[in-house]
C-alpha cells in the first residue's frame, strides 16, 4: 500500500511535469483527487496567489461525494486574515493541523473558520518557487484526523515542488493557470488570431496556445498544435516558408521579435496573406513566442490594387517618350518621368524640388515666374491647354526646341500643373530638309525655279525703285545627252557640279543662278545699266565669259571633255513681263541659239516670240491631223540602171484642210523637237509595213523594197528594234523587204546602242541605208561596224555633179567606198538625164529623183512603176 502510494505520487509528479499549461487544470485534479481519497480527505484543493500577492484563490477543488462541503471555486482568502497560518506556511514544508482547538492565540481567525467550517483536521502543502510563494494545496478532513507518516509527508512536500515548479512553469509561460474564461472570452474578442509558440531543446515546435479563431482560420485543432506546429507551419505557401522559418530562427537566436508577413493555405484552401509579430522569451529550456497573427488578405489585396496600379502608372509613364513633369503653382517640379532625365541631362533627385525654369533658356527662364502668377491671378495663358513650340535647356547648356503641352490638376485641393515636353529637334530637321529639298536643287545646292522665282518676284518688286535693269540667261548645254549615254550619268552629275561652281562664280552675290531642270540653268543678274543696249552688252558678256570658262577641257573621270552651252537673253526692266514670259523669252532666245548651231548667245526679240508661237501653233496643229488621219505615206520610186523600179522611199505628206499639202520638211522639225516625231515615226513604220504586205500579194510590188526615214529620236528609244519586229510581225510584211534610212547624225551618236539595234534588226532580215552620206561625219570607222547595205550621195552633191568638181570628187569617193565595202549606191535628187549619166559614169546605178518621179501615192504607184519601167535610159 505504502509502496502503491509512493508509485501514484511518482506518476502524479510525472504527469505534471510533462503536462501542457491547457492540461494543467485537468492533472492537477487528477493530483488533488487521488490523494484526497488516499489521505481519507474529504475535500482537496489548490489555491493559488492572487495578481496583486493579497489573497489566495480557489482554483481546483476536489470534495468527496459524501461531505459535507459545497462547491465554492474562485473564493478569495486574503492572507492577512490568516497570519499564523502564513508563518507555519513559510516554516514547513507540511503544515498539518489535526487539533483545530489546541491552536494558538495568534491563530484565533483560522480557528475560527475551522470550527465555522467544522473541520477537524488539515494538511496544507505550501507551493513555493525561488523564495516566492504560489500558493497551496490544502486537504480537509471534517470528521477524524488525517494521518501522514513521515514518508508520506516526504512523498507530498515533493509533489507540492513539483507543483510548484510546475505552477511556475505554466505562470511565466503567460497562461493562467485557471481554466479562464476572460482570457477565452479576450482571445474570442480579439481581431485575429492570438497564439504562443515554443520551441524547446530538441528544436519540436509547438503552439501551447491558440485562440479558436487560428484554429477556425486553419482546421487545425489547439491539442494538435499544442503537441505540434507544424501541419500550421507546412501550411504556409512555398515561397514564403523559408522566408518565415529563417526569421523565427533569427527572432530565437537574438531573442527579437519576430515580424513577418507570408501567405498561408487556411482551412478552405485559399491562399491567405497574414501579418504576425510575436515576441520571444527565453525560458531556461525553450524559447517562448507570445504571438498576434492577422488575415491581411483584404488590405494586401486592396494595396496590392493600388501597388499594380502605381507600379503601371509609373512604367507607363517611364516608357513614355516625352518628358513629364508636374510643377505646383511656384514652379518647383514635384515630380518626373526618366524621359525628363534623360531629355535634360540632370537626375530625377536634382529635378525634384528645383524651379522648372532650370531648363528654359532665356528669356523664357525669368519670365516664367511671372507668367505662373499671370495665370494665377488672370487665368490668361498662351500656353494652358495648347500646344506651343518653344525652346528648352539642357544641363550642358544646349537649346533645343521642343513642343509643350500644359495642362492643370488639384489633388487635395492644391493645385499643380502637368507639363508634356517634346523633342522636336528631329521634327525641326526634317522640316529643314523638306524645306531646303523645296528650294534646292539636291545635285548642285542651287537654287531650283521655285527659289528662282520667289527671288526674281522680290528683286522685280525692289528694283522698280532703282535705275537698273536685270537680265535672265537661260543655259542649256550642248549634247549633254551624249555625255551621259558615253560616261554614265554620275560622270554628268559630276560635270553638273562643277558647272554650278563656274556659274556662280562668273555672276556677283546679288545674282542668283539655278538649276531649273537636267542641263538647264538659268542666271538672273540683277543690277544692269539701265540704258538698253548697255545692259544687253553686259549681259552678253557674262554669257560669254560663261561659255569661255565651259569650253576649257574640263577632266571627268580621267577622260577630258570640252563642253559647250547656248544660251538665251532676255533683258528688262522692272515687272514690264510676268515672271514666266520672262523666262518663256530667255527660253525661246535659248532655242534660236540652239537652231543656229549651239555654243552660241541670243538675244530675244519679239520675232522670234512670234516664230515660237507659230511652233506652238503648228505643234497643236499637228496633234490635230494625226488624230484627224490627214498624213499619208508617199512613194518615190528607186531606180537601178537601165530600167527596174526596186524601191521606193516613203515619204511622209500633210493634206491640210486649208493650207493644202504641207512639206516635211516644214513639219517634222516640229515634231523633232516637241517629241511628236515618235508617235509620227510609230506611224510611218506601221503604215509602211501594212503597204509593204499588202505589196507582198502584188505581183508586179511583191519585190519592192520599201524605205522608210527614221529620226534620230526615234531610233534611240530603247525599245525601238523591239517595235519595228513587232509591227513586222503583227502587219505580215515581209522583214527583207523593209529598210530603214538612218541619217549620219543619229549613228554617230553612242555607236555602240545603235550597233547592237542594228544588228539585232539585221539579223531579222531588215535593211539598212545610210541617208545624206557625205554631209557630215563619213566616218570610216562607224561605217565599218555598222550593218549598212548601202549608202545614199545627199541631193546636194547631186545638184552640181556637172558643175561642181568637188561635188563629183565626193561623189566618185563614195561610190568607191561602196564598192570597197560591198555596199549598194544610191544618188537622190537626180533631176537631169546629164546627172543621172554622170552618176553612171562614176559607177553609181541607182537613183531617186524628180527625174523618174516624184514621191506619189500607192494608188498611183503601178501605173508609174509600169512607165518607169519601160522608159529608163541613162
Ligand atoms: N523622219 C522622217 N522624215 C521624213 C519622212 N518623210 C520625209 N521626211 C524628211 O523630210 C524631209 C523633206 O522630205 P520631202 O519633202 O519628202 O523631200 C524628199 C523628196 O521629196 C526630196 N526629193 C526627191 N527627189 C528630189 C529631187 O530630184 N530634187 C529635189 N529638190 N528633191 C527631191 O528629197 C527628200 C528625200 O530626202 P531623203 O530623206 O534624204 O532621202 C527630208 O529630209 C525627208 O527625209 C518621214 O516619214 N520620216
Amino acid at each position: 500500500m505504502k509502496g502503491e502510494f509512493q508509485d501514484v505520487i511518482s506518476a502524479l509528479s510525472s504527469t505534471l511535469r510533462a503536462a501542457e499549461p491547457k492540461q494543467f487544470d485537468t492533472a492537477m485534479l487528477d493530483v488533488l483527487t487521488r490523494i484526497g481519497e488516499h489521505l481519507g480527505a474529504d475535500r482537496a484543493y489548490m489555491l493559488t496567489l492572487s495578481e496583486d500577492g493579497s489573497s489566495l484563490e480557489k482554483v481546483l477543488e476536489w470534495i468527496r461525494q459524501s461531505s459535507q462541503f459545497a462547491r465554492g471555486r474562485n473564493r478569495k482568502t486574503p492572507l492577512s486574515r490568516y497570519p499564523w497560518l502564513m508563518k507555519q506556511l513559510r516554516l514547513q514544508s507540511c503544515v498539518i493541523i489535526d487539533d483545530p482547538q489546541g491552536l494558538p492565540q495568534e491563530a484565533r481567525t483560522e480557528k475560527q473558520d475551522l470550527d465555522a467550517l467544522q473541520i477537524q483536521s488539515l494538511i496544507f502543502l505550501p507551493l513555493w518557487q525561488d523564495a516566492q510563494l504560489l500558493g497551496l494545496i490544502g486537504f480537509d478532513k471534517v470528521h477524524g484526523l488525517l494521518t501522514a507518516s513521515i514518508e508520506t509527508r516526504e512523498k507530498l512536500i515533493a509533489l507540492a515542488e513539483t507543483v510548484g515548479s510546475t505552477l511556475n512553469r505554466i505562470k511565466t509561460s503567460g497562461v493562467q493557470l485557471q481554466t479562464n474564461s476572460d482570457l477565452d472570452q479576450f482571445m474570442k474578442l480579439v481581431p485575429g488570431m492570438v497564439f504562443q509558440y515554443e520551441v524547446d531543446s530538441i528544436d519540436e515546435p509547438r503552439m501551447p496556445l491558440v485562440s479558436q479563431q487560428l484554429e477556425d482560420v486553419f482546421g487545425l485543432p489547439s491539442e494538435r498544435l499544442a503537441k505540434t506546429a507544424n501541419p500550421l507551419l507546412n501550411r504556409i505557401y512555398e515561397r514564403d516558408y523559408y522566408g518565415v522559418i529563417d526569421s523565427i530562427r533569427l527572432s530565437r537566436e537574438n531573442v527579437t521579435p519576430f515580424r513577418e508577413h507570408f501567405r498561408a493555405w487556411t482551412a478552405e484552401d485559399e491562399l491567405h496573406y497574414f501579418r504576425v509579430i510575436s515576441i520571444p522569451e527565453q525560458l531556461p529550456d525553450k524559447v517562448l513566442w507570445h504571438g498576434y497573427m492577422a488575415d491581411v488578405t483584404d488590405q494586401i489585396q486592396s494595396e496590392q490594387a493600388v501597388i499594380d496600379q502605381m507600379v503601371w502608372t509609373r512604367a507607363i509613364l517611364d516608357n513614355i517618350d516625352d518628358a513629364i513633369f508636374s510643377i505646383d503653382p511656384s514652379g518647383t517640379i514635384q515630380t518626373v518621368n526618366r524621359s525628363a532625365e534623360k531629355l535634360f541631362g540632370y537626375s530625377a533627385k536634382t529635378l525634384k524640388g528645383s524651379k522648372i525654369n532650370m531648363v528654359m533658356p532665356e528669356p523664357y527662364r525669368s519670365r516664367h515666374d511671372s507668367y505662373i502668377e499671370r495665370y494665377l491671378l488672370t487665368g490668361e495663358s498662351s500656353i494652358m491647354g495648347h500646344n506651343r513650340e518653344l525652346e528648352a535647356m539642357s544641363k550642358d547648356g544646349t537649346v533645343f526646341p521642343i513642343e509643350l503641352q500644359v495642362s492643370e490638376i488639384k489633388i487635395d485641393e492644391s493645385q499643380y500643373f502637368i507639363g508634356v515636353v517634346r523633342d522636336i529637334t528631329e521634327r525641326k530637321d526634317n522640316e529643314k530638309k523638306i524645306d531646303h529639298l523645296a528650294y534646292y536643287d539636291p545635285l548642285t545646292n542651287l537654287p531650283n525655279r521655285r527659289l528662282l522665282l520667289e527671288r526674281m518676284q522680290q528683286q522685280l518688286i525692289a528694283s522698280t525703285r532703282h535705275q537698273s535693269r536685270q537680265a535672265i540667261l537661260f543655259l542649256d548645254l550642248d549634247n549633254f545627252k551624249n555625255l551621259n549615254d558615253s560616261l554614265g550619268h554620275s560622270v554628268g552629275d559630276q560635270y553638273l557640279l562643277q558647272l554650278a561652281h563656274q556659274l556662280e562664280n562668273n555672276v556677283t552675290s546679288d545674282d542668283t543662278v539655278a538649276r531649273i531642270g537636267g542641263d538647264e540653268f538659268v542666271i538672273f543678274l540683277t543690277a544692269l545699266d539701265f540704258e538698253h543696249q548697255v545692259a544687253v552688252n553686259q549681259a552678253h558678256q557674262v554669257a560669254n565669259d560663261i561659255r569661255q570658262t565651259v569650253t576649257a577641257p574640263a577632266k571627268l573621270a580621267s577622260h577630258e571633255y570640252i563642253g559647250s552651252l547656248s544660251v538665251g537673253i532676255t533683258v528688262f526692266h522692272g515687272r514690264e513681263d510676268t515672271l514666266e514670259d520672262l523666262l518663256k523669252q530667255a527660253d525661246i532666245a535659248l532655242n534660236q541659239a540652239k537652231n543656229t548651231g549651239k555654243n552660241t548667245a541670243c538675244l530675244f526679240d519679239p520675232s522670234m516670240q512670234k516664230a515660237a508661237e507659230k511652233k506652238l501653233q503648228r505643234e497643236s496643229q499637228i496633234r490635230y491631223a494625226m488624230v484627224q488621219n490627214q498624213f499619208e505615206l508617199h512613194y518615190q520610186p528607186q531606180i537601178l540602171n537601165p530600167s527596174r523600179v526596186t524601191s521606193v522611199e516613203a515619204l511622209i505628206r500633210w493634206q491640210h484642210p486649208d493650207e493644202g499639202w504641207i512639206s516635211p520638211a516644214d513639219f517634222i522639225p516640229v515634231c523633232e523637237e516637241s517629241g511628236l516625231i515618235l508617235e509620227l515615226g510609230e506611224w510611218v513604220v506601221d503604215t509602211a509595213c501594212q503597204q509593204l504586205a499588202a505589196w507582198s500579194f502584188d505581183k508586179s510590188k511583191a519585190h519592192l523594197i520599201v524605205a522608210i526615214n527614221i529620226s534620230a529620236k526615234q531610233f534611240h528609244q530603247k525599245d525601238f528594234a523591239n517595235q519595228v519586229i513587232k509591227t513586222v510581225e503583227r502587219t505580215g510584211a515581209p522583214a527583207e523587204k523593209l529598210e530603214l534610212e538612218l541619217t549620219e547624225s543619229l549613228v554617230v551618236q553612242d555607236i555602240n546602242d545603235v550597233a547592237s539595234k542594228m544588228d539585232e534588226l539585221r539579223e531579222y532580215g531588215i535593211r539598212f541605208s545610210l541617208d545624206d552620206f557625205g554631209t557630215g561625219y563619213s566616218s570610216l570607222a562607224y561605217l565599218k561596224r555598222l550593218p549598212f547595205n548601202q549608202l545614199k550621195i545627199d541631193k546636194s552633191f547631186v545638184q552640181d555633179i556637172l558643175n561642181d568638181e568637188s561635188d563629183l570628187e565626193i561623189a566618185k569617193m563614195i561610190v568607191a567606198l561602196a564598192q570597197t565595202m560591198n555596199l549598194e549606191v544610191i544618188a537622190e535628187g537626180v533631176e537631169t538625164w546629164p546627172q543621172a549619166r554622170a552618176l553612171a559614169d562614176i559607177g553609181c546605178h541607182r537613183y531617186q529623183g524628180f527625174l523618174f518621179a516624184r514621191p506619189i501615192s500607192a494608188e498611183k504607184i503601178t501605173d508609174t512603176i509600169a512607165g518607169l519601167n519601160q522608159s529608163v535610159k541613162p
